[in-house]
């Protein structure tokens, strides 16, 4: 059976202040999550370390939204698998859809980059999605296809097998509209598929999908019912202590 992941993404939000209060909320409102479910945070840089210090004795993983695929180097603003490996991060976003909108993220670059994440065994959440203009044009399993094809390029299956996907449709990100739950589904299923032509159906049955783009307490218990989706990559309901948890108290 695979686990449920419910990951809060803070995006470039919160300073150190707001994000130790945005934990001792989390801390003081939760209870124990379900054993099935694994319960993520990842905040900015300048935060993780403080944040990584309070969750210590919590159940509650910690992870970064970017990182460069080199150990090292002149690479100014830059943080490396090395330095975040060092500071206890064990899972790290890659290839977000504003990584890759704003920041000239390519599939050769989130290759990389999942490859030196996968060496430093810190788990990434590859995320893939369509535009709006791709779903009207109906190319948007091509595109998620061709991004599948080319992250997962060269990678083992027994190392493919850690990375978690995140389906995020980019027309539902911060925009309050979601993918239906059927649609949701349907690419869900239609990234296993793929996972399955790359390596083989074991794989495929394994591997964690989430879904994101506007998932809040009012439409993730529907989301979060779906056969092919186990858990969800949460934007902005993930700023506030009670939407979260709601959210993840759906998962059980
Ligand atoms: O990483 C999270 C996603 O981009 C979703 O963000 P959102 O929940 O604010 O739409």
């Amino acid at each position: 059976m695979r686990k449920t992941l419910i990951a809060g993404n803070w995006k470039m939000n919160n300073d150190v202040e707001a994000s130790l209060k945005l934990v001792e909320s989390l801390k003081s409102l939760s209870k124990d999550f379900d054993s099935n479910v694994d319960v993520l945070i990842c905040p900015a840089f300048t935060s993780l370390y403080s944040v990584k210090e309070a969750l210590k004795g919590t159940n509650i993983n910690i992870g970064a939204q970017n990182m460069h695929f080199e150990d090292k180097g002149a690479y100014t603003g830059e943080i490396s698998p090395v330095m975040l490996k060092n500071m206890g991060i064990e899972y790290v976003i890659i290839g977000h859809s504003e990584r890759r909108q704003y920041f000239n993220e390519t599939d050769e670059t989130v290759n990389k980059k999942l490859k030196a994440a996968l060496k430093h065994n810190i788990r990434p959440i590859l995320c893939v999605g369509e535009t709006l203009e791709q779903r009207e044009c109906g190319v948007e399993k091509e595109t998620v296809k061709n991004q599948i094809t080319n992250d997962f390029a060269g990678i083992e299956k027994c190392e493919a097998e850690n990375i978690v996907v995140a389906y995020e449709p980019i027309w539902a990100i911060g925009t309050g509209k979601t993918a239906s739950s059927a649609q949701a589904n349907e690419m869900a299923s239609f990234i296993r598929m793929c996972v399955k032509d790359i390596y083989d159906l074991e794989l495929s049955e394994k591997i964690i999908i989430q879904y994101g783009g506007s998932v809040n307490k009012d439409n993730a218990s529907e989301i979060l019912s779906q056969s092919d989706i186990d858990g969800a990559l949460v934007g902005g309901a993930s700023l506030k202590a009670e939407s979260f948890l709601d959210i993840i108290n759906y998962a059980k």
